[in-house]
């Protein structure tokens, strides 16, 4: 392990329910997000991920656990509200679905987080185009969700996510609604972007190419890390 780990994750167990009918979606997990670095978890469908991203995201609380910040703060037991600052300030999001405001230009789309954290608009605007720019859309600013391709609504969905400049990214299946063509230059650029703006990137996947391209690796099995793959880079 080099260095102090940007984000991690600590014995993280999530349990939904309670009694009988209770879902252990994680039972005592351990990774770690550093600088710079491509985290990927994979694992079979109900394995965990999205549990787990959404763990060391901030958007989600483990039932026991801890996840910790390179300050070293405890997120996951900050008050909500220094929760979400720290979300807009530190953490970026890319999702499966894109998640794009179907009425927003693609650059308004980047903006938002812009508009969230009360940026001066001048430094929106620029913001804004630097990141259009660094994900190839430059020429489609003006278009909305709908005339954009696949792939070209997940690089608006990667902007989004980086213009607020964070040091770490969460990304879950970010690739898992495109076709290979197109997930192969999603992968390229969020790999290129996590070793050029020194991002801590933790992606769950299927794709073999994504998993291939990871420093670390953790591979999830109902809720624990698989014994033959837990948290090795694929190089040990
Ligand atoms: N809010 C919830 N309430 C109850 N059970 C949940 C909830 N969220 C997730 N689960 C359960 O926790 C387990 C792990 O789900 P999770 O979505 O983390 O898996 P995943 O590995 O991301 O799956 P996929 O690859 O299909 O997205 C599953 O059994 C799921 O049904």
């Amino acid at each position: 392990m080099t260095g102090l780990a940007r984000v991690a994750g600590r014995g993280l167990v999530r349990t939904f329910g309670a009694g009988a009918t209770a879902v252990h979606a994680l039972a005592g997990v351990d990774i770690e997000g550093h600088a710079s670095e491509l985290t990927v978890v994979t694992g079979p469908s109900g394995s965990g991920k999205t549990t787990l991203l959404n763990l060391l995201g901030g958007l989600d609380r483990p039932t026991a656990g801890h996840v910790v910040l390179d300050d070293g703060r405890v997120l996951s037991e900050l008050p909500e509200a220094e929760v979400l600052a720290t979300r807009r300030a530190r953490i970026g999001y890319v999702f499966q679905s894109f998640g794009l405001i179907p009425v927003l230009s693609a650059a308004e789309n980047v903006e938002v987080p812009l508009r969230l954290a009360l940026t001066d608009p001048r430094e929106r605007d620029e913001r804004v185009a630097t990141m259009l720019e660094r994900v190839g859309l430059a020429r489609h600013a003006r278009q909305r969700p709908y005339e954009l391709s696949g792939g070209q609504q997940q690089r608006v969905g990667v902007a989004r996510a980086l213009v607020g400049r964070p040091d770490i990214l969460i990304a879950d299946e970010p690739t898992g609604q495109l076709d290979s063509d197109t997930a192969a230059t999603i992968m390229d650029l969020i790999v290129h972007l996590t070793h050029e703006l020194g991002i801590a990137t933790i992606v769950s996947t299927h794709d073999p190419l994504l998993i291939e391209r990871a420093d670390r690796v953790l591979r999830l099995h109902d809720g624990v890390v698989d014994a033959n793959g837990g948290g090795r880079t694929p190089t040990d």
